[in-house]
């Protein structure tokens, strides 16, 4: 195990972290805080760094415990009077902007900070969208995505600003008053913390936070799909129509963490969501996210996201025939339109007189007629190919392209890159005058490979592509869907 994380592990002991249920019955704390549930681990696939089982863990089994005094909130860092005094002159900044500041201020303490053993274990960068340079940007290819990024970026650039004031006050080293560190704490913040009742910007949670993501399961994410219609749609002015109970909602969307703070116990308390055996990653579900969400806040997609949404255009006239909210109108992943989304477009398939007659069908999910589903069918097949016919590339060329660049990957850390630089052609070379890595630009190979900011930019360029291909390839599964069902409805309806 590297030293650092040695340390990080030993303090957490002395701090009263634990993995054990029986560590508070002990009369001197362990060399390390895990060793009875848990132990750190690497899953190159699923979120790098993290935490595995020990053993076999059952379903609802507590498996680590971080009392209060070791989270880092506002609360406990503002115990500096320096600090509280300098942040109470600057009262419009934001919750999560004063944690980062927090956290910057924290770093600037260096090995004076008691959350030290803590700091020198986080990640020395994210790729979370705010990060994305304007290749990567650009790279994303469908508007909606490059205007989460701009946006993004814009949001960091402004909060930063607003945020030196302070720093500047506070006399932070250069290096932590630039916008790459601000980049640094604010992506920390957002890709770290958890809900606390008592602070909306949540806490840092050492050890807790080494816990990779698992979106909800099926089940728990069709109880929140269905609780995004909680507005309870209307027809035209129609009376509101109860689609789903409310106690059931509360029921699921309060087990959508595996974890929570706890008043009787003082602590941060993790549960395991399901059963593990020995050696497994086990993993927290921090929510339900579209992949573009996870990316925004998270620096990473999911290859299966039973949370991702894709949103395609959709009639004007198809936006006033119903009051579904926009926002759930979608494609899912594998490529099955959202209940509302089918809805909204059966009422819409219906002469306007009809509407109102047809109304209980369409909200217990029924087809209407051979017709009426057609004619859906052909209008989302429609849309699919009007999107994926307006986007740059195909899903075959990105899939060449997401080879490149892995070959790309690989020659930055085999040394190779001066071969890559030769050679390259198409996007690979774009990406490279885009990040002044022209041929025979640099004396030196081994410099340019060893270099963070190219890696780094690589890595967020495979992102950018990973992500539209998921997308097309959310599309095209749309596409063979309704291909599927216009093949099968007189079938059906024999
Ligand atoms: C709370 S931290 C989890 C621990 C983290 N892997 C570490 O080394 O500190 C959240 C970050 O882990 C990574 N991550 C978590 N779950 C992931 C997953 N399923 N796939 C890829 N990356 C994941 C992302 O970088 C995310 O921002």
């Amino acid at each position: 195990m590297d030293e650092k994380l040695e340390i990080l592990l030993k303090w957490a002991a002395e701090v009263g972290i634990s993995d054990s249920e029986t560590y508070q019955t002990q009369s001197h704390p362990p060399l390390t805080c895990l060793g009875h549930s848990l132990y750190v681990s690497h899953f190159p696939e699923a979120g790098g760094r993290g935490l595995a089982a020990l053993r076999d863990i059952s379903k609802g089994e507590l498996i680590l415990r971080v009392p209060r005094s070791a989270l880092m909130t506002r609360e406990t860092v503002l115990k500096d009077e320096r600090l509280s005094n300098a942040l109470n002159a600057h009262s419009s900044l934001s919750s999560t902007q004063i944690l980062s500041i927090c956290l910057l201020y924290e770093m600037n303490k260096g090995r004076s900070s008691w959350w030290y053993p803590y700091l020198m274990n986080l990640p020395i960068s994210y790729d979370v969208l705010a990060t994305f340079g304007e290749f990567e940007k650009q790279a994303l290819q469908v508007e909606d995505a490059i205007w989460a990024t701009q946006k993004a970026v814009l949001k960091a650039e402004l909060e930063w600003k607003e945020a030196n004031v302070v720093m500047k006050e506070l006399n932070l080293k250069p290096r932590l008053l630039t916008f790459k560190a601000w980049l640094w704490a604010s992506a920390t913040v957002s890709s770290r913390t958890l809900h606390v009742p008592w602070d909306v910007a949540g806490c840092l949670c050492p050890v807790g936070d080494l816990f990779n993501y698992a979106a909800p399961g099926e089940d728990l994410n069709f109880k929140m799909q269905s609780s995004s219609f909680g507005n309870y749609p209307c027809v035209n002015g129609d009376d509101p129509i109860d689609v789903l109970d409310s106690e059931q909602l509360d029921f699921h969307s309060e087990r959508l963490t595996d974890g929570g703070f706890e008043e009787d116990v003082a602590a941060y308390c993790f549960y395991a969501r399901r059963h593990y055996k020995k050696g497994e990653q086990v993993l927290l579900c921090y929510g339900s996210y579209t992949n573009i969400e996870l990316l925004e806040h998270y620096g990473f997609i999911l290859n299966e996201n039973p949370g991702e949404k894709i949103f395609i255009p959709l009639e004007s006239e198809l936006c006033t025939s119903n009051t579904w909210p926009m926002e759930s109108m979608y494609i899912q992943q594998n490529g099955e339109p959202s209940f509302a989304l089918l809805s909204a477009l059966r009422l819409w398939a219906t002469r306007p007189d009809q509407r109102r007659s047809v109304a209980h069908l369409v909200y217990s999910g029924s087809q209407l007629s051979v017709e009426n589903e057609a004619l859906v069918m052909n209008r989302i097949l429609k849309n699919c190919n009007f999107v994926l016919k307006n986007l740059q590339t195909s899903y075959e060329e990105d899939n060449l392209l997401l080879r490149d660049i892995e070959k790309l990957q690989d020659s930055l850390s085999s040394l190779q890159l001066k071969n890559v630089l030769a050679s390259s052609t198409g996007q690979i070379r774009s990406f490279l005058e885009a990040n002044c890595l022209e041929r025979g630009e640099s004396s030196s190979v081994e410099m340019l490979s060893s270099s963070r900011n190219i890696i780094q930019a690589v890595g967020r360029w495979r992102l950018a592509i990973q992500w539209r291909l998921s997308y097309k390839e959310a599309l095209i599964n749309c596409r063979s869907y309704c291909c599927k069902v216009i093949q099968t409805i007189p079938f059906q309806n024999d």
